[in-house]
């Protein structure tokens, strides 16, 4: 018996010969402007693409919506939106980041993965070895965070990297409790702070980041990210941190690259999947804020670096350019608007 399991276990150890790791499509390069010109052969994008402010991590917004500017269903039901070379596309980006962001509501109706398991396998087993993984930061500053979810599962079995949480103690304001029974939200935080911690969860907790019931501001959560290391952020939503990166409260902007997939359906559309998917990707130094408290209007043209194409069945097509006007919930739908 041993010898059948001897040998039926022999011919599962492929002992194949490492192919060369893929790299990323040349146009995400220029897209991301991760190797500008000049820069030495063989460095790797990830170590190139780098802020131009010290003091965050360098940050691209990404993020798959409809021709009608939907990012997701009727009360919040994930679509999946991006075609096979999209979805390809996305984890290539994936490989090219330090971390990988999203907000709870995210992690709570998705239960995504993160990785890049839409890359080839150059050879059995050697996934985590021929790619780099982002690291899954997730913005909870109440811990609401499941920690039987998939991103915390998936590292405790190995097969994932272990995520990080940020996220902000309730705390006393001028020495009061923001509201009554807030003593009990304290130690109910403090003890899913424990299970997350054993479940091998890191938490990111600046002192600089205020107690929960507001948003965590993304000037100190990128700060407090770059005193960890991290120098990439891909940002991929959903909706309200999108509308946050977005939002003239980020001003003078905290995007550096906006890479949108536009799927050809229409919300309306009966059809779940379409033959021909359609991703535009853009890039945008900056983000231009109306000045005047109402948030976001539109691109300052002038900052676009190379703009507008459209993948679509792997082939690059032009496209006109697309500017985003708002983000909100209505409807209990994620809406995007745009022209
Ligand atoms: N098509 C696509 O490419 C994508 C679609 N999606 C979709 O988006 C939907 C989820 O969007 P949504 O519900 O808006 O949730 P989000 O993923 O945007 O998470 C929002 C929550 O994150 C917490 N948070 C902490 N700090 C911030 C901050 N600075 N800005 C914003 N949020 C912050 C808040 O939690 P708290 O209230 O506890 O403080 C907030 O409610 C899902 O349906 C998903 O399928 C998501 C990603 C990509
Ligand atoms: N690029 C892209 N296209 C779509 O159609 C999508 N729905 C998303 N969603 C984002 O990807 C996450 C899922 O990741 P895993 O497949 O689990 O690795 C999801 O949570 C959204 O952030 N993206």
């Amino acid at each position: 018996m041993d010898s059948i399991l001897d040998s039926l276990q022999a011919s599962l150890v492929v002992d194949t010969p490492e192919a060369p790791a893929p790299g990323p499509p040349e146009f995400l390069n220029t897209v991301l402007g991760a190797l500008p010109e000049g820069t030495k052969p063989g460095t790797s994008p990830l170590e190139a693409l780098d802020s131009p402010d010290p003091e965050r991590p360098y940050v691209t917004l990404t993020f798959a919506q409809s021709l009608d500017a939907k990012i997701a269903g009727k009360n919040g039901l994930q679509l999946i939106l991006s075609g096979e070379e999209s979805m390809k596309m996305t984890h290539w980006m994936r490989t090219m980041h330090d971390g990988i962001m999203i907000g709870i509501g995210t992690a709570s109706n998705d239960n995504p993965q993160l990785n890049v398991r839409h890359l080839p396998f150059p050879s059995q087993n050697t996934h985590f070895r021929h790619y780099h993984h982002p690291r899954p930061l997730i913005l909870d500053a109440n811990l609401r965070i499941s920690p039987k979810c998939k991103l915390i599962t998936n590292a405790s079995l190995g097969a994932g990297v272990p995520p990080w949480v940020i996220t902000a103690r309730p705390q006393k304001i001028d020495g009061f409790w923001a509201s009554e029974g807030e003593e009990d939200t304290v130690d109910a935080w403090d003890a899913r702070k424990a299970t997350l911690e054993k479940a091998g969860v890191k938490l990111i907790s600046d002192p600089d980041l205020p107690s929960a019931n507001t948003d965590l501001p993304l000037p100190e959560v990128l700060r407090a990210l770059r005193a960890e290391g991290i120098r990439s952020v891909m940002v991929e939503g959903g909706a309200r941190v999108i509308q946050s990166f977005l939002s003239s409260s980020s001003s003078p902007g905290f995007v550096d690259t906006l890479v949108v997939t536009v799927a050809p359906r229409d919300r309306g559309c009966a059809r779940h999947r379409l033959c021909r998917w359609t991703g535009a990707y853009t890039r945008a130094a900056s983000l231009e804020d109306g000045g005047d408290g109402q948030g976001y209007r539109g691109w300052d043209e002038s900052r676009f670096l190379n703009v507008e194409f459209v993948f679509s069945a792997g082939r690059v097509y032009d496209l006109v350019s697309i500017s985003f006007l708002c983000v909100s919930k209505a409807e209990n739908e994620h809406v995007m608007s745009w022209s």
